[in-house]
């Protein structure tokens, strides 16, 4: 589990300290210790549990998500909650004095108004995930699997691809696949370095995504092979787009380490139309053939 987010949060961590230190003064400054007789161990455990859990949510909104309306709100909604529960848990050990059961009155007030500031924090956080849908739609076409994601182009991996390809296939859904090879690129790793091949497949995923339509899918196929999945579109319009494509890359101006040289680097694509009486698995072996093919004839 990765803590460093915690360091992010150290204001909203203050406030859930401040809630938790209130909760103690407060029980421990108005309540009196029960004899350890009269402690009824089952709600201990119950409410206890009720207290860590919360505590463990908090934390786990602390590590997950970046500061932000819809953290601090969740960790306050969350706060407060624990709060109440924190009394609960020590009604369990201590009894007010008349003067101050007040104490008892009040001590469910902070959960409800815990339920309202999370309820408010779930609205804000269902508005950011349609926006974080609208950005990510172009790498994971309304289905969402984080632990298919390739870690260098954080693009999905070829079998999330296929998934995809076959719901579309299934559906007879007109589409169009083009695949895309980038050239030498044995070559290029050698003469820049594997470090500096890995930023140069990152830069070309970025911009593969940018040149997309909202409705294609992009995904890594294998080593510097690409693949993009493109409903509703014939396969002269697909290639069009792939040469296109292939044009903008070949502008990018890359620049290894601190050097002002730009390295300019080229692509080669195939593209076809999805087909419901051939398998994907048989058009991506033809596709992949016909690119090997003219990485021979150019060599
Ligand atoms: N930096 C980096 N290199 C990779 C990665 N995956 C594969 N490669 C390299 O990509 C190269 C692919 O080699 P080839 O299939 O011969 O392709 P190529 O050199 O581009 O040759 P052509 O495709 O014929 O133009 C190999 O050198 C692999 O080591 C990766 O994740 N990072």
């Amino acid at each position: 589990m990765d803590f460093s987010l915690l360091t992010r949060h150290r204001g909203l961590l203050a406030f859930v300290l401040l809630v938790l230190g209130l909760a103690v003064t407060l029980c421990v400054t108005n309540g009196q210790l029960k004899d350890i007789a009269d402690v009824e161990w089952l709600d201990v455990v119950g409410e206890g549990s009720i207290c860590l859990l919360t505590l463990c949510w908090i934390t786990a909104v602390m590590i997950s998500r970046p500061p932000g309306k819809v953290t601090a709100l969740l960790v306050a909604g969350l706060a407060f909650f624990n709060f109440s529960a924190m009394l609960d848990v020590f009604d369990e050990f201590t009894f007010y004095s008349d003067a101050a059961h007040w104490l008892s009155v009040v001590e469910s007030i902070p959960a409800a108004m815990g339920m309202v500031v999370m309820s408010v924090a779930l609205y804000w956080w269902h508005q950011e995930q349609l926006a974080l849908n609208k950005q990510l739609q172009r790498r994971e076409m309304w289905y969402r699997a984080h632990d298919q994601i390739d870690v260098i182009t954080q693009l999905y991996r070829a079998d999330y691809w296929r998934a995809r390809a076959m719901e579309l296939q299934e559906q007879g859904v007109k589409a169009a696949v083009v695949i895309l090879d980038i050239n030498d690129f044995s070559q290029f790793n050698l003469r820049y370095g594997h470090a500096e091949g890995d930023r140069f497949l990152k830069e070309i995923s970025q911009l593969i995504v940018m040149n997309l339509r909202a409705v294609d899918l992009a995904c890594r196929y294998a080593g510097d092979r690409f693949v993009i999945l493109m409903p509703e579109i014939a396969a002269e319009e697909a290639c069009e787009f792939a040469r296109q494509l292939e044009c903008s890359i070949r502008n990018v101006a890359f620049r290894s380490g601190g050097q002002t040289t730009a390295i300019f680097h080229s692509v080669r694509s195939v593209s076809a139309q999805l087909q419901q009486q051939v398998t994907l698995a048989e058009m991506m072996a033809g596709l992949n053939r016909q690119l090997d093919e003219t990485s021979r004839q150019a060599a």
